[in-house]
């Protein structure tokens, strides 16, 4: 089972309301898409997601339990993995060594087996290279394993970094404008990649690009001045009188 569900979130920035109760779950193998104009407060919420923010008030609970202030370095032992909007990639790490960053709490010996150089260790290491080539390769970028990400052209990157998110194999994944950057080709592929993915995770989206959105999210949450305005299939939320209103005079992506 993987669930996490946002309950009654609030964040205010000194006298700004970013988030005013806003409620959303994202259920087991679920796409659950947060979509909404410029600066409704979708980053904020995937921030809040992921720990990055604390809100004022509301609850973040994973699988039934609450989670009292949510750090980023909780969420691999929450079973969460998430790519930002900026890649954050190391420079100087090959393609490969940046996806078995990734996995760091997944399959090492932890620091004392590899301190003792237990034999563990070497076993461990060895079958993270293989996964991490493995997800590499299913995500059609396993000839740039060797490369440093500078070199490669930023779709590539953004391929590596959602490789470095999977390669923990998390039940939940956390998804920050995934299709930013990309050609229209490129965000086809990226949609089926998302559905695919959804077969053994669930996925929190949130996309500017509407018509990806409408394609692979199983519900959508829409959010507009900082509140929760719609909320259902892609059918209903296309056809909400609010939310044609709130996209009115946007340009829809
Ligand atoms: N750290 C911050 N300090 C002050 N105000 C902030 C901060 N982060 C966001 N805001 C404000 O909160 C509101 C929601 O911003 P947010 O970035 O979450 O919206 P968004 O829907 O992601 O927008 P966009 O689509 O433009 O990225 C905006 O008015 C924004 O200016």
């Amino acid at each position: 089972m993987s669930e996490l569900r946002l309950s009654n979130i609030t964040v205010t920035f000194g006298g700004l309301t970013a988030l005013q109760d806003v409620s959303l779950s994202v259920g087991p193998q679920q796409v659950h898409g947060v979509i909404g104009p410029n600066g409704a407060g979708k980053t904020t919420l995937f921030n809040v997601a992921c720990g990055f923010i604390h809100p004022d008030s509301g609850e973040v609970v994973r699988n039934g339990q609450r989670i009292e202030r949510l750090h980023p370095r909780d969420l691999p032992g929450l079973g969460i993995a998430r790519t930002l909007q900026g890649l954050g990639l190391f420079d100087r790490m090959s393609v490969l060594d940046n996806v078995m960053v990734g996995a760091d709490h997944h399959a090492r010996s932890g620091f004392l087996g590899s301190l003792l150089a237990l034999p563990r260790a070497g076993r461990d290491e060895r079958a993270l290279r293989e996964r991490a080539r493995r997800v590499l390769d299913e995500l059609g970028v396993a000839a740039y394993a060797e490369r440093y990400p500078p070199s490669l052209p930023y779709p590539i990157r953004k391929r590596v970094a959602l490789a470095r998110a999977l390669v923990a194999e998390p039940d939940l994944l956390l998804l920050d404008e995934p299709a930013s950057g990309l050609s229209a080709g490129e965000m086809d592929e990226l949609g089926d990649l998302i559905r695919s993915l959804a077969e053994t995770t669930s996925v929190l989206l949130v996309e500017h690009h509407m018509d990806l959105v409408m394609r692979v999210c199983d519900e959508i949450t829409v959010l507009d001045f900082g509140r929760a305005i719609a909320h259902g299939t892609p059918d209903e939320v296309r056809e909400d009188p609010a939310v044609l209103a709130a996209y009115l005079g946007e340009e829809v992506q």
